[in-house]
């Protein structure tokens, strides 16, 4: 398997130990783990938020070393916070992305041709969230790095923007997400965060029925519905 990701021992001291990774191409891992365990730091460590110690390589290239378009080719981050207060257009906050010169597949999958011209402050939490997905996946990245995507979505646009990611077999996705049935359906592989380490790494059906669920997320299924593990 040719990898598209290569971190090596990328860590922030006191919130992310020593952690390594490796994505393929094609690959949609969900990330996730209790309140506090480190998935929006291991995300800031790929990124390169924070000055991380370690090494990050996209198709081979160091995504700090380059321009800002180059970087916004190899990857994009999506931060959990949504609460933006610049008084800009969404057109220019995509824009602001490293847009390709084409983003109307984007504009239909996502609906924004009514949000377009308008401020992005103005806009609900659900529809602010959209445009900043669009803005993540304008510039067509090697790698998406998601934090809480569709937290503030209806169901209807989580189950969109879960279809638009799907088809985006040629990139690789990392994303930061709280509801586990949600990573099962949507994830091709899933990772387990604890106090600040990958505590687990596998397919999401073997991470559902192991121990990580009771033992690290301490709740468990009973007639259907989680309920805390006693
Ligand atoms: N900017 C920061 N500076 C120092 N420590 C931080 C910072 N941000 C987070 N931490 C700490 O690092 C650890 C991991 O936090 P992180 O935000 O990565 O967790 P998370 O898994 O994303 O949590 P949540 O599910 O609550 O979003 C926590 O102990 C947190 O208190």
């Amino acid at each position: 398997m040719s990898e598209l990701l290569d971190a090596r021992d990328i860590a922030l001291p006191g919130r992310l130990a020593p952690s390594s990774l490796m994505l393929a191409a094609g690959e949609r891992v969900a990330l996730v783990g209790p309140n506090g365990s480190g998935k929006t730091s291991l995300l800031h460590a790929i990124a390169g938020v924070g000055k991380p110690d370690g090494s990050v390589r996209i198709e081979g290239t160091d995504p700090a070393a380059v321009g800002k378009a180059e970087r916004a080719r190899l990857l994009s981050y999506l931060p959990a916070g949504r609460d933006i207060r610049w008084p800009l257009l969404a057109r220019d906050v995509i824009a602001l992305g490293g847009a390709a010169a084409d983003i109307s597949d984007l504009v239909a999958a996502l609906d924004l041709a009514p949000l377009l011209d308008r401020r992005i402050d103005r806009l609900s939490t659900g529809e602010r969230s959209r445009v900043l997905i669009a803005r993540a996946l304008a510039s067509r990245p090697r790698l998406l790095l998601l934090d809480e995507p569709i937290a503030n979505l209806d169901p209807l646009w989580q189950i969109r923007v879960f279809d638009l990611l799907r088809t985006m077999t040629g990139q690789a996705i990392l994303m930061a997400i709280h509801d586990l049935d949600q990573a099962q359906v949507f994830a091709t592989r899933m990772l387990v965060m604890q106090d600040g380490g990958i505590a687990a790494d596998s397919a999401p059906s073997d991470i559902m029925a192991g121990p990580a669920i009771r033992d690290i997320f301490r709740i468990e299924r009973r007639d259907g519905a989680w309920v805390a593990a006693v």
